[in-house]
């Protein structure tokens, strides 16, 4: 198993950074999911990787082994990196059993190994003499993948490998994916633009933005504590509300006092609180309330609600309840809102 490693890489086109600086490890054997907006760079990072474009900056190794650095450049084809693209690139006039084929080298082309890979690809032995037009997308997705572990890479790289397919098909396909993963124990990067799908993949993800890693590490790590507000929405809902520093581990908002789960105000007069819709719990007001139903909206397998909350400086907050929950509110009815689990303090904009 292999570490990969970049550090300082940066990359332009023409006059335009696309990738500034960046530094990452991906511990041997694990999975790393880099994610961000379309354009920010992850393409470029995964083919600068793989040896489909040279750095501007900075080196990129396998172990001990430097691929890129300023005056050296191993040429992809024997860097040992599988690569998987975004359609699968499967070769439409060979079977799956010659697509899979293909990936080793012409001596080792063992009928053992290719339907190792298959089985390890959760690939049915029968569907070895199809062509990919017969294949659903997921199939040929997991086709690319066993041609790519064929040869044993040290790495294998997958660009968007699931955003072709339709959401049930996706999840299916992610999953065997990961577990062909596992069983391989081979050293990945994944590039998505798909929070949920980067959250759940492996050990560690990577956050890049406007070519730039603004921060990696486990997912549950840096979903609970993101660097800044942005970073929590790209991540997933986000409520942030105007805040003010408040006793000890504590902050002001205008759903009262909350917690402070981690702070990053640097002790900035203002603030902004970060909560998450789940950490939200909503009452009818027995007594004391701190918001109002503005709206409630039935969506058949939920019901989105927007809250005022009261206050001197009212804010709006959505939120969903579960569909049979939805007709216990209307508007204008005041409500309770209790916050578990504390939110991220930040400095205010
Ligand atoms: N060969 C190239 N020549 C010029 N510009 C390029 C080239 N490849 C990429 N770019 C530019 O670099 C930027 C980053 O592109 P890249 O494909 O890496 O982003 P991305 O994050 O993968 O986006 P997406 O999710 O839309 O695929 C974009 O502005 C793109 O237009």
């Amino acid at each position: 198993m292999t570490t990969l490693s970049l550090t300082g890489v940066a990359k332009s086109f023409g006059r335009v950074p696309v990738l500034r600086d960046v530094s990452l490890t991906v511990p041997a054997g694990t999975r790393t999911a880099v994610v961000g907006a379309s354009g920010s760079g992850k393409s470029t990072l995964l083919r600068l990787i793989a040896g489909f474009e040279r750095p501007d900056d900075g080196s990129i190794a396998l172990d001990e082994t430097t691929l890129t650095a300023p005056g050296r450049f191993v040429a992809a084809h024997r860097r040992g990196i599988g690569y998987v693209a975004q359609d699968g690139a499967l070769f439409p006039h060979l079977t799956v059993e010659q697509n899979v084929r293909f990936g080793l080298p012409r001596r080792h082309r063992d009928p053992a190994r290719i339907r190792e890979v298959m089985e390890l690809a959760s690939l049915d032995p029968a569907l070895a003499g199809r062509y990919p037009h017969q294949l659903s997308g997921g199939q040929q997705q997991r086709v690319a993948l066993a041609r790519a572990l064929a040869p044993r890479p040290e790495v294998i790289l997958l660009d968007e490998p699931f955003s072709a397919l339709d959401t049930g098909l996706r999840e299916q396909t992610r999953q065997a994916v990961v577990d062909a993963l596992e069983a391989s124990g081979v050293t990945t990067v994944l590039v998505t633009h798909d929070h949920d799908e980067a959250l759940s993949f492996g050990g560690q993800i990577a956050v890049i933005a406007e070519g730039r890693l603004v921060q990696s590490g486990a997912p549950s790590a840096v979903f609970d504590n993101p660097v800044s507000t942005e970073i929590a929405a790209f991540l997933g809902a986000a409520i942030v509300l105007p805040a003010r520093a408040a006793g000890p581990g504590g902050a002001d908002c205008a759903l009262g006092r909350v917690a402070v789960r981690h702070d990053r105000s640097n002790g900035s007069a203002g603030a902004r609180l970060l909560i998450r819709p789940a950490q939200l719990g909503l009452s009818p007001a027995n007594g004391t309330h701190n918001a109002v139903v503005e709206d409630v909206r039935p969506r058949g397998s939920h019901a989105e609600l927007l809250l005022r909350t009261a206050g001197a400086a009212p804010v709006l907050i959505p939120l969903r309840v579960p569909a049979h929950e939805g007709p216990a509110y209307r508007a204008g009815m005041q409500v309770s809102v209790s916050v578990s689990g504390g939110g991220v303090l930040y400095p205010a904009d």
